[in-house]
């Protein structure tokens, strides 16, 4: 443990720690990270999605360092900025929603859900939301009151929530792996209360809950269902949009176009930057309702305009696709040596491999997962772990990362399964993890 990680512990609060090992950084290059004595790691979460561009761009470097020393104001609270109206421009442009839409600009994932939400009950009169068991939203009170993750189980839950189970080939509800079953109950909770639910929230690949790649056609019928109802559909992709599934959007995988789509972490590049984009008739609804003092801060938006662009000019969702099918394909070749790898699945540069106690019962190898992650951290790796039972390996790299660091990183897992089980107890029950 370095003497920084020591001073975090001693100075920062425990409140907004996800911690798994020991990791203090001091710079970063690439899609890799350096820590205090020197040593260099690779960077596998591409911090939980946030790093999209890597760490240090040159494109993010120069739009921030512009932005920052000539800046327009600090938000859109109370003056229209430059980067800003920029920005949601673009977002505009590269949304294919029908109709008059606007975009909203918060700091994170959490408050976008929120503004979107208290939108849109405000907007249609209605209360009910509807979304899945295991979606992570947010960890404000109002994401939270319609997410479904066991790490947000004590907090208060929407009055009209009604948590549906999320369809997940490789564990099926009901022993359906098309999801039917789910859609089936769908359908007969909307024609209860036809007046009653305003939205529905879906991930199209649920992350946090386990990076779970649903069923082929469930949210291109579960958003025909939802439209019968006049219910919203709110695609959260904040993330694994922005080009990691391999496409723009992840929604375009499932073959429909949500209502509002919301995207966060790696739209900043690092830099804290959130988006709604939805229906005027929404995001118009009030003013002075869904507002915090530095959003859409010229800062923020010079770097999310800097991210898009360089997703574009790099064709860096194709590169997704092939990079994410690189590692896929090295992760199958562990998978013939270690048992404890149960499923791999994932859509370009959002991958998951589910660990198993035994792959006849699937039972999910909780304590395994926290012990291979930290022995991959003393390797020289990061990578965390995600799933209601936390088993689930989360590959969220940037999506700049090099063939080379994606091979390395292969050989660095091969390792870690090899030697998983020297790691002691009591080493990882430092570490609070999920
Ligand atoms: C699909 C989805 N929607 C919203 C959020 C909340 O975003 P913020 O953490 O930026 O508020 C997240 C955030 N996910 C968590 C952040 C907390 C630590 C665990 N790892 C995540 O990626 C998310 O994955």
């Amino acid at each position: 443990m370095t003497a920084l990680y020591k001073r975090d512990q001693a100075a920062i609060a425990n409140l907004q720690k996800l911690r798994f090992f020991p990791l203090a950084v001091t710079g970063g290059r690439g899609a890799r990270l350096t820590e205090e004595n020197g040593r260099e790691l690779i960077d596998l979460s591409g911090a939980w999605g946030a790093a999209s561009l890597g760490y240090g761009h040159p494109a993010l470097v120069e739009a921030i360092s512009g932005a920052a020393a000539n800046p327009a104001g600090a938000s859109v609270l109370s003056a229209a900025n430059g980067p800003a109206a920029a920005l949601a421009e673009k977002l505009l442009t590269a949304f294919p929603g029908s109709g008059d839409n606007k975009v909203w600009f918060g700091h994170s994932g959490s408050d976008a859900n929120e503004a979107v939400f208290r939108a849109v009950t405000k907007a249609t009169g209605r209360s009910g939301v509807i979304a899945f068991v295991g979606a992570y939203h947010g960890c404000t009170v109002g994401s939270m009151a319609f997410s479904g993750h066991s790490v947000q189980a004590g907090a208060t839950k929407a009055d009209g929530l009604l948590l549906l189970p999320y369809p997940d080939p490789y564990r099926p509800y009901h022993d359906d792996p098309t999801g039917g079953a789910i859609l089936a109950e769908l359908r007969e909770r909307l024609e209860a209360a036809p007046e009653r639910f305003a939205v529905a929230f879906i991930e199209p690949i649920q992350s946090d809950g386990g990076l779970i790649v649903p069923p082929t056609g469930f949210f291109k019928a579960f958003s025909a269902i939802c439209r019968e109802f006049n219910v919203l559909v709110v695609c959260d992709e904040v993330k694994v949009g922005l080009g990691r599934s391999g496409r723009l959007h992840c929604f375009e995988h499932e073959d429909f176009v949500p209502d509002i789509l919301t995207i966060g972490k790696g739209l900043g590049g690092g830099l804290p930057l959130s988006a709604a984009i939805g229906p005027a008739r929404i995001l118009d609804c009030a003013s002075a309702f869904a507002m915090q003092t530095l959003h859409g801060n010229p800062i923020s938006t010079a770097a999310g305009l800097a991210v898009l662009e360089t997703i574009e000019r790099d064709e860096l969702a194709q590169e997704a696709e092939r990079k994410g099918k690189l590692l896929r394909d090295g992760l199958a070749r562990l998978a013939e040596r270690y048992q404890l790898i149960g499923d791999i699945r994932g859509r370009g540069l959002a991958c998951g491999v589910d660990l198993v106690l035994d792959r006849q019962t699937r039972a999910p190898a909780r304590a395994e997962a926290a012990k291979l992650i930290y022995r991959a951290y003393e390797l020289g790796l990061v990578v965390y772990c995600v799933g209601m039972n936390a088993n689930v390996l989360e590959m969220t790299p940037p999506l700049t990362v090099a063939d080379t660091d994606i091979v390395q990183a292969l050989n660095v897992l091969d390792r870690a399964f090899a030697e998983v089980s020297d790691v002691p107890d009591t080493v990882v029950s430092q570490f609070a993890g999920w």
